[in-house]
């Protein structure tokens, strides 16, 4: 069979591991062959392909970024979008399947593809936000916490020594994984989380907590977290290639509050895109190859329209329906096991 990977929506540390992964078993199990798409959907509408051999994806798993370059592109639109003329081009290059390496947008576009089109489709889920249902982990997370825990760990030395107060402001557009775990992680003292709005004086009473004990407060913030005063995430940089406000920012609009409110000095540092660059963690590395390998066993399943999943410590398949419908949010729960510490 001849294979075609792409690498769609925000890169992710993991995402070449996944290319390797899949290139080395379906080359050896298979004999197949494999080709990549580049830029995400824009390859496939484009017809924008480049031969992937075993040679290509030597020493890959621990490469950040994605060798076949990511985009936000719709593959419903332009001139070569659309099932049908996604399945002319399949049909011209020779390729008999995709493997679709992306977040919920990318793999509900894979879906709606599969499902409208016929196109042989099965999807990986990358996200460094963890927020996609039907994987207990999204490879590129485990990287992300390990940086923010680490940013953490910096901020607190230099608070320490001028008694300020810090907002960390890390990813996290509708969940707040990366900010609970990299707050538990470097004992943050307090997390705020899209799915939990706070008020800013619930904000200024832990902060004051921490002075009265002698401490130089820090806080995690999420950048799609809302005061309860707000109406929605806090954006302005306009607006992204799919429409969508792009977020960042919070944490230097709720920095100056803080110390208007309560005398503290206060700083925000907005940590961006160095989460999502550089060298997958070792648990990424696994994980992603371990996802990569069960895509190709799902293609010589013709398991179309299915996702592969990590399951506890198993890789499973799931449909891609299934994996989209909803997100993975954080529970009551989890954040209530974390507030214990807070303040
Ligand atoms: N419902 C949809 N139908 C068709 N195409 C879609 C749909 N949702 C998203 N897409 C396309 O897939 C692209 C990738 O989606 P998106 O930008 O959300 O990234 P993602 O794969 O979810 O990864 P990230 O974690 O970075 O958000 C979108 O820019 C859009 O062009
Ligand atoms: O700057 P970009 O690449 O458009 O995307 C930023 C978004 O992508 C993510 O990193 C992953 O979905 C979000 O946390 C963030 O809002
Ligand atoms: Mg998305």
């Amino acid at each position: 069979m001849k294979i075609g990977i792409l690498t769609s929506g925000g890169d992710c540390p993991g995402l070449n591991a996944v290319i390797r992964g899949a290139v080395l078993n379906g080359v050896i199990s298979h004999d197949a062959e494999f080709v990549g798409f580049r830029w995400g959907w824009k390859g496939v509408v484009e017809a924008d392909i480049m031969p992937i051999t075993r040679h290509d994806v030597r020493g890959l798993s621990k490469q950040g970024g994605t060798i076949l370059g990511s985009s936000r592109t719709n593959p419903f639109e332009g001139e070569g979008g659309g099932p049908d003329n996604i399945q002319r081009t399949l049909d011209e290059h020779g390729i008999d399947a995709i493997i679709a390496i992306g977040g919920e947008g990318t793999l509900t576009a894979a879906r709606r593809l599969h499902d409208e089109g016929g196109i042989n489709v099965i999807g990986v889920p990358k996200t460094i936000d963890n927020d996609l249902a039907a994987t207990d982990y999204s490879f590129g997370f485990d990287t992300a916490v390990e940086i923010a825990t680490e940013a953490i760990d910096r901020l607190r030395t230099t608070a320490d020594s001028h008694g300020r107060c810090m907002v960390l402001e890390v990813m996290g557009r509708h969940v707040g994984w990366i900010a609970l775990h990299s707050g538990m992680a470097g004992g943050a003292h307090a997390i705020l989380i899209p799915e939990q709005p706070q008020s800013i004086e619930q904000i200024c009473e832990w902060v004051e907590s921490v002075r009265g004990r002698g401490r130089a407060p820090l806080i995690v913030v999420a950048e799609g977290f809302t005061l309860d005063s707000m109406g929605e995430a806090h954006s302005h940089k306009g607006l992204d290639a799919f429409n969508r406000p792009r977020l960042g920012g919070i944490s230097e609009q709720l920095a100056p509050i803080i110390e208007e409110r309560t005398g503290i000095e206060s700083r925000a540092t907005v940590l961006g895109h160095i989460q999502r660059g550089g060298a997958p963690s070792a648990y990424d590395r696994v994980l992603a190859t371990r996802l990569g390998m069960a895509a190709v066993t799902a293609v010589y399943d013709r398991a179309w329209g299915s996702m592969v999943t990590l399951r506890g410590t198993d890789i499973e398949t799931v449909s891609i329906a299934d994996a989209t419908h909803s997100l993975n949010r954080v529970p009551q729960h989890r954040y209530d096991e974390a507030k214990i510490l807070f303040g």
